[in-house]
C-alpha cells in the first residue's frame, strides 16, 4: 500500500473543501446558490415525509371509526396530499441537485484547470515542464493518479453528501424527539460506523489506483505488445510472453494488499449488519413498548421507525464520498498554484538591430535537480548571419546550448547576449519570438499541415504564398498537393480524412516551419540534427540550398555528420560542456585536434564502405 494511503489527509487537504465551496460560490454564486438550495430541499423533503406519515398514521384511527366525509377523513386527506407533495418535491430537488451540481463542478474544473495550465505555462523557460514533481503536481491538480476525480468532482459529490447529511440531522432529530437519547445514540454510532466505512472504501480504491508508479508500470506492460511503435519489436523478438508473464506477476504482486484490505473490508461490514439489526431492533422494541404503555401513539411509532430507516443510509460509502475525497485533494493542489494573469501583451523587446552578435559569456547550465553541470562557463560570439556548427559528442551540452540561446532556459551563471542586451526573464518571450529551431524532438502536432507550417509565424498563417514558398524549400510541396485534404489535411489518421507522415515527411514539415519563422523576421535559427530522418538526396539538397533559405540569418547547426557540418561557416567542438575548439572546417582540421580525430574516424567508415 502506498505510505499515507490511510493516513488522515494533510491541514492543506482537509481545508480544501470549504475553500473549494467559496470558490464555487465565487465563480458561479447563482449555480452555487440554486445548487446548495436544492440538496437541502432534497434532504429535508424525506425528513417532512417521515412527519407526515406521522401524522398521517394518528389520524387514520379517528377516520376509521368517523367515515367518510368528516372532519378525522379530512384530516387524512390533507396528511397524504402532504406526503405526495413532497415526493414529488423530493424528486424534483434531487434531479436539480444532480444537474445543478454536475454544471458546477464542470465549471470549477474548467475555471482550476485554466488556472494550472495558466501558471505551468507562465513561465518562459521550460525546465519546470521536465521536472517529474512539477508534472506530478499537475496532474494531480487535474484529478489524475488515483482515479479520475478533477476538483469539480468534489463539489458534485459534496451537494450529495450534503444531502445525505440534511436528512440524517433531521431524522435524528425526530427520532430523539419521539425517543429521547435514543436518536443521538443511534446517530453517534451510525456517524462512527460512517466514517470508517469511508475510510475503508477509499483505502481499497487506493491501493488499487493510487500506486501511480508501480500500476503505471503495470499498465505499460499490458499496453506495450498492442502499440503500433512497439508490435514489429514484440513480434521479431518474440516479446508478446514476456509482457503478458511481466504483467500478470506485476498486478497479483500489486493487488495482494488490495485483496487483504478488501477481506477486512467484508469483515467489518458483518460487523456493521449485526451493530445495525441489533440498534434498529432495540428502537422498535422500546417504541412498541412505549406506545403498548401509552407513553407514544402509533404514529409516534412510525416516525421512529422511519426515521431509523432514513438513518439506514448513513451507513453506506459511495462514489460520492470518494468524489468528496480525491476532489478535494486534487482542489488542494490546484490551488496550490499561483494565480496567474495570461501574458496578453508580449514583453519588451529591446533589441538591437539585425547585425547585431548573438553571445554568451562564462555560460553555466545545471539541470533542476542534477547534481553536476552540464556547461561549464562557456564564451561564445556568433556574428549576425554567421552560420555555425556545434560538433561533439553524446551528451557533450549541445543540445543544452542550443535551449539556452534560444532562451528557453536561465543560466545558472553567466548569460546570453544580443549585442549588449542580456536575455532574461523580462525580456525572455521576446527573444523567443526571435529565434525558430528545429529540435531533435521537435513538434509533430496533430492539426493540419498548415497549421503545422503556420505555427512557424502564427500572425503570419495567412501567407498562402509564404507557405507554399518554404514548403517547396523543404521539399513538401508534392507531398501536401497529393494529400487528400490538400493543406487542410490532419496530420494523423487518427482523424477522418487524416494521414500519418513518415519520419521524414514530419522532419521536412519542422524545417519548413522554421523557415517560415524566418521568413516572418525570426533572426535565430537552430537546427539540431535537421536531417537525421531525411534521405541522403533530401538532406544534400537542404544543406546545398542551406544560405539561400535562410537568407542571412544566424544559424546554428548541431549535427554528427561531417559532411553537413564542414558546409558551415565556423565550428566549435563542445567536449563535456566546454568549448575545446573553434575555426573553420580547414582551421580544425589542420589543427590536428578533437575534431580532425572524429572527421578522419567518419571519412575512413566512409572509405571503407566504399572499397
Ligand atoms: N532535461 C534534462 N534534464 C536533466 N538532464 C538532462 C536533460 N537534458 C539533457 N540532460 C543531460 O545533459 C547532458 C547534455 O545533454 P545534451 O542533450 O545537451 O547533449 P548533446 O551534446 O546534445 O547530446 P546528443 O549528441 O546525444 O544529442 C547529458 O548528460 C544529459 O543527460
Amino acid at each position: 500500500m502506498t505510505a499515507d494511503a490511510g493516513r488522515p489527509p494533510s491541514p492543506a487537504k482537509r481545508r480544501a473543501m470549504p475553500a473549494l465551496v467559496r470558490y464555487a460560490f465565487s465563480e458561479a454564486p447563482a449555480v452555487a446558490a440554486l445548487t446548495a438550495v436544492a440538496a437541502v430541499l432534497a434532504g429535508a423533503a424525506p425528513v417532512g415525509i417521515t412527519i407526515a406519515i406521522g401524522g398521517l398514521v394518528d389520524a387514520l384511527t379517528p377516520a376509521i371509526g368517523q367515515g367518510p366525509g368528516t372532519p378525522a377523513a379530512r384530516e387524512c386527506y390533507r396528511w397524504i396530499a402532504l406526503v405526495v407533495a413532497l415526493f414529488l418535491l423530493t424528486h424534483l430537488a434531487e434531479s436539480a441537485r444532480t444537474a445543478l451540481g454536475r454544471a458546477l463542478g464542470r465549471r470549477v474544473t474548467g475555471r482550476l484547470g485554466e488556472r494550472v495550465m495558466t501558471a505551468a505555462s507562465g513561465p518562459t523557460t521550460i525546465g519546470h515542464l521536465e521536472d517529474p514533481a512539477h508534472l506530478g503536481r499537475i496532474g494531480r491538480a487535474r484529478g489524475e493518479g488515483t482515479i479520475d476525480m478533477p476538483p469539480g468532482e468534489a463539489v458534485f459529490g459534496f451537494s450529495a453528501k450534503a444531502s445525505m447529511w440534511v436528512t440524517g440531522i433531521g431524522s435524528a432529530a425526530l427520532l430523539t424527539q419521539v425517543a429521547w437519547g435514543l436518536g443521538l445514540i443511534v446517530f453517534a454510532v451510525f456517524v462512527v460506523i460512517h466514517s470508517r466505512l469511508v475510510r475503508n472504501y477509499r483505502i481499497a480504491v487506493v491501493e488499487t489506483v493510487n500506486q501511480t508508479k508501480k500500476l503505471r508500470r503495470t499498465s505499460y506492460l499490458r499496453d506495450v505488445p498492442t502499440t503500433p511503435d512497439a508490435a514489429r519489436e514484440v513480434r521479431l523478438f518474440g516479446l508478446a510472453a514476456f509482457f503478458r508473464d511481466a504483467y500478470h506477476s506485476e498486478w497479483r504482486a500489486n493487488m495482494a494488499e488490495v485483496w487483504r484490505r478488501r477481506r477486512e473490508h467484508d469483515l467489518f461490514v458483518v460487523v456493521v449488519v449485526v451493530v445495525t439489526g441489533v440498534t434498529v431492533a432495540s428502537v422498535f422494541h422500546y417504541l412498541a413498548h412505549r406506545a403498548a404503555t401509552g407513553g407514544a401513539t402509533v404514529g409516534d411509532l412510525a416516525v421512529g421507525g422511519l426515521a431509523v430507516r432514513a438513518l439506514l443510509q448513513i451507513l453506506r460509502a459511495d462514489d460520492d464520498d470518494l468524489r468528496v475525497g480525491f476532489g478535494s485533494e486534487a482542489a488542494a493542489e490546484a490551488f496550490a498554484f499561483p494565480v496567474v494573469a495570461s501574458p496578453a501583451v508580449p514583453d519588451q523587446a529591446p533589441w538591437p538591430g539585425p547585425a547585431a552578435t548573438i553571445s554568451c559569456e562564462n555560460l553555466r547550465f545545471r539541470y533542476g535537480g542534477a547534481a553536476d553541470e552540464v556547461l561549464h562557463g562557456i564564451d561564445l560570439a556568433v556574428p549576425a548571419g554567421q552560420s555555425l556548427a556545434v560538433v561533439g559528442l553524446n551528451g557533450a551540452g549541445k543540445t543544452t546550448l542550443a535551449r539556452l540561446l534560444a532562451g528557453l532556459d536561465a543560466p545558472s551563471g553567466g548569460s546570453v547576449r544580443v549585442g549588449a542586451t542580456p536575455v532574461e526573464d523580462a525580456n525572455r518571450r521576446s527573444w523567443q519570438r526571435q529565434v525558430v529551431a528545429v529540435f531533435q524532438d521537435f513538434g509533430r502536432y496533430e492539426l493540419t499541415v498548415r497549421d503545422n507550417i503556420a505555427f512557424g509565424s502564427l500572425a503570419h498563417a495567412d501567407d498562402e504564398e509564404g507557405l507554399r514558398a518554404v514548403a517547396r524549400q523543404a521539399g513538401l510541396l508534392k507531398f501536401i498537393e497529393g494529400l487528400p485534404n490538400g493543406w487542410d489535411t490532419v496530420m494523423s489518421s487518427g482523424y477522418p480524412g487524416g494521414v500519418d507522415a513518415s519520419g521524414g515527411e514530419w522532419q521536412r514539415i519542422a524545417i519548413a516551419r522554421a523557415l517560415f519563422g524566418l521568413r516572418h523576421g525570426a533572426r535565430l535559427l537552430i537546427m539540431d540534427e535537421p536531417a537525421a530522418s531525411l534521405d541522403a538526396r533530401a538532406e544534400a539538397r537542404l544543406y546545398d540550398t542551406f544560405h539561400e533559405l535562410t537568407a542571412g540569418a544566424t544559424t546554428i547547426a548541431i549535427s554528427h555528420r561531417f559532411a553537413t557540418v564542414r558546409k558551415a561557416e565556423r565550428v566549435v567542438v563542445l567536449d563535456h560542456g566546454r568549448i575545446v575548439e573553434d575555426g573553420t572546417h580547414e582551421d580544425l582540421i589542420g589543427a590536428g585536434g578533437r575534431y580532425a580525430e572524429l572527421f578522419r574516424l567518419q571519412a575512413k567508415r566512409f572509405e571503407e564502405a566504399q572499397s
